[in-house]
């Protein structure tokens, strides 16, 4: 069994990459690395990049993880095609584009593109803002599933994730002390479904819903509070319908906490979403007879 380090960077396949790069600017608050006509990077903490929008919807989307080195890498490579998972090992050109020395990528049964990548650049530069939105670092992604019991299985079992908790079928896994950097959602269709930045405080979650709704940004969710993690939270829709999330206060757990939690299996209902009482203009956390089928954002090609 392998174990994940960290999260590295989600990318998402877009039409609107003037649009993207311009809301996750001015909007969301992320520092713009470097863009080309075919991509752009963003970051949200002093990592090369977090989020790379790539010209074309058909790009899909896909998460990358970093690896503690290119021999684990190689072991982990080895174990999945063993289990029957076909990988593929990026050539020079896709490490270059994911500013990564080695990367494999494979998908999860529900079809959700994982890239697992080793020695990613680091940055001798601050992240610098470009608009104080409080953001401390990217710190997890909402992912679909079509199939909760099997995908939970492929993470733990193959992956090393840990269920930290659940809403109704809905894991929320941690690789780390942090209570999750992977929420699991049922959904009729994979892909992202958000994208987390933490902020340091609450201040900065409540003077972001200012402002995004000056700015006529349609609010997700929010302000509220998690029952899982404790977290203070705010959803908002981006361009092409991502949903975007600040949140703070994230439970850490110690080590010992690590060793000894116990999943707790919250219902599907809307006070395991927010402890507050906001509720969600998100089908996929609406209760389950409110809960159309979302709008597929992007058919995951392999
Ligand atoms: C409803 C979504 C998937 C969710 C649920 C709980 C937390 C948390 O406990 O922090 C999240 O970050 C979520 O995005
Ligand atoms: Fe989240």
């Amino acid at each position: 069994m392998t174990d994940l380090h960290d999260i590295r960077y989600v990318r998402v396949g877009t039409e609107r990459l003037d649009e993207s790069v311009e809301f996750a600017t001015r909007i969301l608050g992320l520092e713009l690395v470097a863009r080309d006509s075919h991509a752009a990077y963003l970051r949200g903490d002093d990592r090369d990049h977090n989020v790379c929008y790539v010209k074309g919807e058909g790009s899909g989307h896909a998460v990358g993880f970093e690896m503690k080195s290119s021999s684990l890498l190689d072991r982990v490579a080895t174990e999945l095609q063993n289990a029957g998972i076909a990988v593929h090992h990026g050539r020079a050109e896709e490490c270059e584009q994911r500013r990564v020395r080695d990367m494999i990528r494979f998908t999860d049964p529900s079809g959700n593109r994982i890239e697992l990548v080793a020695r990613p650049d680091a940055s001798g530069t601050r992240y610098f803002p470009s608009r104080d939105a409080g953001i401390t670092s990217f710190s997890h992604v909402g992912m679909r599933t079509t199939d909760a019991a099997t995908d939970e299985a492929f993470w733990t079992q193959r992956l090393g994730a840990r269920v930290s908790d659940w809403i109704g079928d809905a894991a929320l896994l941690r690789i780390d002390g942090v209570h999750h950097k992977i929420a699991l959602f049922p959904s009729p269709v994979p892909g992202v479904q958000h994208i987390n930045f933490q902020v340091a405080e609450v201040d900065d979650i409540m003077s972001s819903w200012y402002f995004l709704r000056e700015q006529g940004v349609r609010i997700a969710f929010g302000p509220g509070r998690h029952a899982t993690s404790g977290a203070r939270f705010l959803y908002f829709y981006g361009p092409d319908g991502m949903i975007y999330e600040y949140s703070c206060g994230v439970r850490i757990f110690t080590p010992e906490e690590d060793r000894d939690h116990v999943p707790r299996q919250f219902p599907r209902e809307p006070r395991s979403y927010c402890m507050w009482g906001s509720k969600p203009d998100i089908a996929e956390f609406k209760a389950p007879s409110a809960c159309e089928a979302p709008q597929p954002q992007f058919a995951n090609v392999g």
